[in-house]
């Protein structure tokens, strides 16, 4: 028998880093202006921009992960979280944000651990994490959570937290010393795309135990390689306003659904801020993209509740009063409903013998 590889001892991190500005990636005059987002020009945007140099560190740690759960015939969610960037020089000093704090994402991610899956979790650098999401950007330094031990000679966890940081910790060093947690970063819209698509094509190896859960804010727009300036903006040049001309991003949903993973179950999360859009927005969703269920939210509401639409019709999932008042996460009731899915999705497929 093949030894088993010992999981690592930590988190596999790949040892990348995305936030600071790629300025060797620099202006590239000779990549032609072209529309982004139409259909056929869609791959043009993998074909004329260059790749993320850590792109190779992060295939050979996701083959690595994925091999590992494949022989142990394990389900393996790519979950996404955080917001994505575009950047609006090179030297990047000003870009363009997609709020997400991660919430969504980090905590779904321990709900599918804690439902038996392995989880690749696609996350924008600094934000939210699972697990450590509970005592990071709370307000509180996490020095708030420690004391001085009685004789004053060393630090440890202070009583009051004890019992609750003892659960998280014995569910983090679950995920960690049994290699269940892969942790790839992004910054920029670029990087989550180029890092998407690969990952998405590295996934195909399992099959229908592939899940793909799109929680990350994505930006809609972005500053070619063509267009954007090496250096900071300087005001004086511009005048007394900046405009800027952004390209749609594209639409990668469809390529992950029609090319990059097509047998995949997907899931995509729509934002948006006006109640009377969200479900007719998340139905046109769905109807271009063809793939398995859309999660509707407000940006208001979205700890609270949130809508399933699926093909069949749609559905509301609220937190109650009480749920509320016991600071119940929304995707501990979430989370249970996809993998419900997801094995339906498996006998389905696997009765019609795909
Ligand atoms: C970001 C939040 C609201 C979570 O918040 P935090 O807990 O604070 O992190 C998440 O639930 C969500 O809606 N995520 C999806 C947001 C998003 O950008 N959705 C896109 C769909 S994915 S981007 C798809 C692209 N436009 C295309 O058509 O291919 C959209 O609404 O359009």
């Amino acid at each position: 028998p093949v030894p088993r590889p010992s999981p690592p001892s930590s988190p596999v991190l790949s040892k990348v880093h995305t936030s600071a500005p790629d300025t060797k990636a620099a202006i590239d005059r000779s990549i032609p202006e072209f529309p982004a987002a139409t259909p056929i020009d869609e791959d043009n945007y993998f074909r004329l921009h260059k790749s993320p140099p850590y792109l190779s560190q992060i295939s050979s740690d996701v083959a690595d992960f994925l091999n590992f759960h494949n022989k142990r015939h394990r389900k393996v969610a790519l979950v996404t979280s955080g917001g994505t960037t575009v950047p609006l020089e090179n030297n990047t000093v000003r870009f363009i944000d997609n709020f997400s704090a991660g919430t969504r994402g980090a905590s779904s991610a321990e709900y599918f651990l804690e439902n038996g899956y392995a989880v690749i979790f696609l996350h924008r650098e600094f934000s939210l994490l699972p697990y450590s999401r509970h005592y990071s950007h709370t307000g509180n330094s996490f020095l708030d959570y420690l004391k001085l031990s009685d004789d004053g000679s060393k630090v440890e966890i202070d009583d009051k937290y004890q019992k609750e940081m003892f659960q998280v910790y014995k569910k983090y060093n679950k995920a960690t010393k049994n290699n269940l947690l892969l942790m790839v970063p992004f910054t920029t819209v670029h990087q989550y795309l180029f890092t998407l698509k690969l990952v998405a094509q590295e996934m195909s190896v399992m099959g229908y135990d592939a899940l793909f859960y799109l929680a990350a804010a994505v930006s809609d727009f972005f500053l070619p390689s063509s267009r954007i300036p090496q250096h900071k903006i300087q005001s004086k040049e511009i005048g007394s306003k900046l405009v800027v001309d952004l390209e749609p991003v594209p639409k990668f949903l469809r390529r992950l659904v029609d090319s990059w993973a097509p047998i995949a179950m997907i899931v995509s999360f729509k934002l948006e801020t006006d109640n009377t859009i969200l479900i007719s927005k998340a139905r046109g969703a769905l109807k271009r993209y063809n793939h398995q269920l859309v999660i509707g939210n407000l940006l208001q509401t979205r700890k609270k509740k949130v809508v399933f639409v699926t093909p069949a019709g749609e559905r509301w999932i609220e937190l109650t009063p009480d749920q509320i008042k016991d600071n119940v996460d929304i995707e501990s009731i979430i989370v249970p409903e996809i993998i419900k899915l997801h094995s339906q999705w498996i006998s389905s497929r696997q009765r019609m013998g795909l």
